[in-house]
């Protein structure tokens, strides 16, 4: 025979009940052999413990009590007067003693499973089924330890054995679970969540073919599927592995439950009964898999720290903590010693957290007047992690990815088993530490959050980039790249799981708020790791934002340029705050946009090559303007129109002409190789002669001619097959402080040399260095352009998502 067990939510009104009744029905329709075991319906347990405890304070209880007879009556035929009668006697016994006992709670908490067990045959028999309400309290008797009492097995299995015996052919059992009697007849609980263990031991008594427990979610998963929402399910454990997780916490499985069914061999399949032709998982004696790994958490729980110079390896402590507090009924969890040995750290629920407070000082009573401890103390709302199948060896992956979230775990131990690693965390932060360790551990893909501030030419199209490559970079390279927010100056849009390509239309129409605070919280409050922020303004108000970002777990990308050629103090202290948060910069399109520029020069600069000078056409807009003006016979004014019509300038092309972004990028370039010059340093040949500086953009565009004769009369004074460049040029000598000569000019260059061979609108750069003497190192391409620029910024992204892989 098979024994099913039906779980509180899978016998709750709304679905589960009617949902269980049927699986009952099928299987007496498929003939085949079994007996139900019933958890109290839906929250019961909990409700009937709440009323309880408001009746020992005094507390009015009734309206409570009404609803909760209401509810588990609805409308069945089952006669419950005997039992909310004596539920209502207990809670007045309780309010009138302002007390009750852990007898009186078990007798008030068992009337939840005896309900549910008549509720359900009575169910049955209106479908014709010859259903048996079983109580257990008849059948198994167990030791005086209410709340959590255990079996006497041999007259426990006589009993039951007596009792199927009597009650076979065509009869179900329905038996209710959790509950049992002592061998002097009073009421007694296996302890919360016991009913799987009832379960199991019927099906040890009765040697079961198989234990079926029916629950409301599709199996054991790699973790709690309601905190880690990329958990997966487990399709098969063997008894052993099934042990470590119940062991650890997890609440879908007790250890006490696994025992019986090792015992006997007896498969355990866990199934939902909102799904069930799911084939669920499957527990038994099998061990074809190796190395399954899960997570489980202990969720509330008091860290209790023992602190003094006396433990300094001296022996015997921890045995004297396990035994006091095994003289108070305390069980403790994990248990880690200091690395100086001065303090030793132990875990222990959070209820029982006082009291084994107030039985270790008085244990340690002595060593505190020798000043052996100093002092005991209790961190509370913490919580374990405990991750199953762990080796200590390779641990280093989920913990530096705990760290590169700003996770630090509080303590963190490994088991004798040396198989799984525990660690403690603030409570506040389990989620995200589950989710984060989870992605590591069982992340085929890895899920990088990634919100994006400017949506601007740039930043539009790396957003569609990023939504349409979305897919391939998964099955490519196994990273998720998920853009959780889009934030311009004023409003915001935000979704945990992705925004949709209907992201422009929906921003428009956002009535969330932009600002830093706001956007942080929405992230937090959804408990997301690995972060990018990714800078497409232009703003100079927006990188204030960066240290606050650093410190909230962002890596950053920006391909804005002002971070970076702001006062050197302003620099500095932001690479501090990388530093100190371990956070990374990116930044490979502040100068030559996509091509690969800053980290050629960071990578020579760190393996340490000498880089002696770096000089080049670094804008895009004035490497158009000078290499078509020299090579053709057009006016000046001319090929600056071109360059307008084509929309190569910036809408006033005086932001191109008068030099600074060139000095800008160059300046970057310097303060890569540890220099730290101000941007004000830096000589730059503004083009726009200065009676043009000032004025609206259409006065300066109506006068574009008067820039003919100067750059005409440039070009034809210089040597013969010399051309005119825009060139940026960081000399001197850079290996010493202020060496470093920081010049922005428009130079006459030899028609074959590198920079005279330059087309179209490309960028270049030469690299000069010790080794390479003469000859520089050339980086050459396109090096404006929103769709280049955009790849480079995708391609700093990627970099950072492959890091933290
Ligand atoms: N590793 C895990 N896999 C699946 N569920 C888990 C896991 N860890 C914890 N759970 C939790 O266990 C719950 C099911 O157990 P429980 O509430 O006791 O069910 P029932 O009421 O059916 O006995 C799920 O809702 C889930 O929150
Ligand atoms: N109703 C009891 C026993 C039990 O096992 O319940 P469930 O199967 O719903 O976890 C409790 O809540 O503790």
């Amino acid at each position: 025979m098979k024994i099913l067990k039906f779980g509180g939510k899978s016998l709750a009104y709304d679905g589960g009940f009617d949902k269980a009744i049927n699986i009952i029905l099928e299987k007496v329709h498929q003939q085949e052999k079994f007996a139900v075991v019933v958890s109290a319906i839906g929250n019961a347990t909990d409700e009937l413990e709440e009323i309880l405890e408001k009746a020992k304070k005094n507390e009015v209880y009734q309206v409570q009590l009404e609803n909760f007879k209401k509810y588990q009556q609805r409308n069945s035929a089952a006669d419950l007067n005997p039992e909310f009668e004596l539920l209502e006697k207990l809670f007045e016994g309780v309010a009138l003693l302002g007390d009750y006992s852990k007898k009186i709670k078990d007798n008030v908490l068992a009337q939840g499973e005896v309900i549910s067990g008549k509720v359900v045959t009575q169910a049955l028999k209106e479908k014709g089924i010859n259903a048996n309400f079983s109580d257990t309290r008849q059948l198994i008797k167990t030791d005086a330890k209410f709340g959590n009492a255990q079996p006497v097995d041999v007259i426990s299995r006589k009993n039951v054995q007596n009792h199927f015996a009597t009650n076979n052919g065509t009869t179900v059992n329905i038996v209710t679970g959790f509950i049992a009697s002592s061998t002097d007849g009073e009421t007694t609980t296996l302890g919360r969540n016991g009913s799987n263990f009832t379960a199991s031991l019927l099906a040890n008594y009765l040697d079961a073919e198989e234990l079926q427990s029916f629950t409301h979610v599709d199996g054991i998963f790699t973790a709690n599927p309601d905190l880690v929402p990329d958990a997966k399910k487990i399709d098969q454990l063997s008894f052993e592995e099934a042990n470590e997780i119940a062991t650890f916490g997890a609440t879908i499985l007790h250890a006490k439950t696994i025992i019986p069914l090792i015992e006997k061999k007896i498969p355990l399949r866990i199934l939902n009964t909102f799904n069930h032709t799911h084939n669920g998982t499957l527990i038994n004696a099998e061990n074809s898999r190796k190395g399954i790994k899960s997570l489980s958490v202990l969720e509330n729980v008091t860290l209790v720290n023992l602190e003094g110079r006396g433990l300094l390896g001296k022996p015997g402590i921890d045995a004297r903590i396990f035994r006091v507090l095994a003289q108070n009924n305390i069980s403790v969890s994990i248990i880690s010693q200091g690395s100086s040995e001065r303090g030793i750290g132990f875990i222990v629920n959070a209820v029982d957290a006082q009291k084994a407070k107030a039985a270790i000082e008085a244990e340690f009573e002595l060593d505190f007047y020798t000043n052996d401890v100093s002092s005991v103390y209790l961190t509370e709302n913490v919580s374990v992690i405990s991750i199953i199948g762990q080796e200590l060896a390779t641990f280093n992956k989920p913990y530096d990815a705990l760290i590169r979230n700003q996770i630090v775990p509080i303590l963190f131990n490994n088991t004798v088993t040396g198989k799984n690693v525990s660690l403690v965390v603030e409570r506040v932060q389990l989620k995200k530490a589950l989710n984060v360790i989870h992605s590591e551990i069982f992340g085929i893909t890895k899920k990088i959050n990634l919100v994006i501030f400017g949506h601007g030419t740039v930043g539009k199209t790396l957003i569609n980039q990023l939504l349409e490559s979305r897919e391939n970079i998964i099955q490519r390279k196994g990273i998720e790249l998920n853009i959780v927010a889009i934030a311009n100056s004023r409003q915001f849009i935000f979704n945990a799981k992705g925004v949709s390509k209907q992201w422009e239309s929906e921003l428009q129409t956002s009535i969330q708020k932009s600002s830093i605070e706001t956007i942080l919280s929405a992230v937090k409050e959804q408990h997301l790791g690995n972060l990018i922020a990714i800078d497409t303004t232009a703003s100079k108000d927006f990188v204030s934002n960066y240290v606050e970002l650093i410190k909230n777990g962002f890596d950053l990308v920006s391909a804005n340029k002002i971070a970076n050629t702001k006062e050197y103090s302003f620099y500095k202290n932001l690479r501090e705050n990388l530093h100190f948060y371990q956070k990374n910069y990116l930044y490979e399109t502040n100068v030559g946009a996509g091509l690969p520029l800053i980290d050629t020069i960071r990578l020579l600069h760190h393996s340490g090559e000498n880089i002696t000078r770096i000089r080049g056409v670094f804008s895009g807009t004035l490497s158009y303007l000078f290499n078509t003006f020299s090579a053709t016979d057009k006016n000046f004014s001319d090929v600056l129109n071109e360059a307008i019509e084509k929309g190569f300038t910036e809408p006033d092309p005086r932001e191109d002409l008068n030099g600074n972004d060139v000095g800008r990028k160059l300046l970057i370039l310097a303060r890569e190789l540890d220099l730290s010059n101000e941007f004000s340093e830096i000589k730059i040949q503004n083009l726009i002669p200065e009676n043009l500086r000032e004025g609206s953009v259409e006065e300066f565009l109506n006068r574009l001619e008067e820039l003919n004769p100067i750059y005409q009369n440039t070009k034809n004074n210089q040597n013969e097959n010399h051309v005119l460049r825009y060139v940026g040029d960081l000399s001197g000598d850079l290996s010493v402080e202020n060496g470093a000569n920081l010049e922005v000019s428009l130079v006459s260059v030899p028609q074959e040399s590198s920079l005279g061979q330059l087309k179209g609108s490309d960028s270049i750069f030469e690299i000069y260095t010790e080794s390479y003497g003469e000859h520089p190192i050339v980086i050459q391409g396109a090096g404006a352009g929103a769709a280049v620029t955009a790849r480079g910024v995708f391609g700093d992204i990627l970099r950072l998502a492959e890091k933290s892989k």
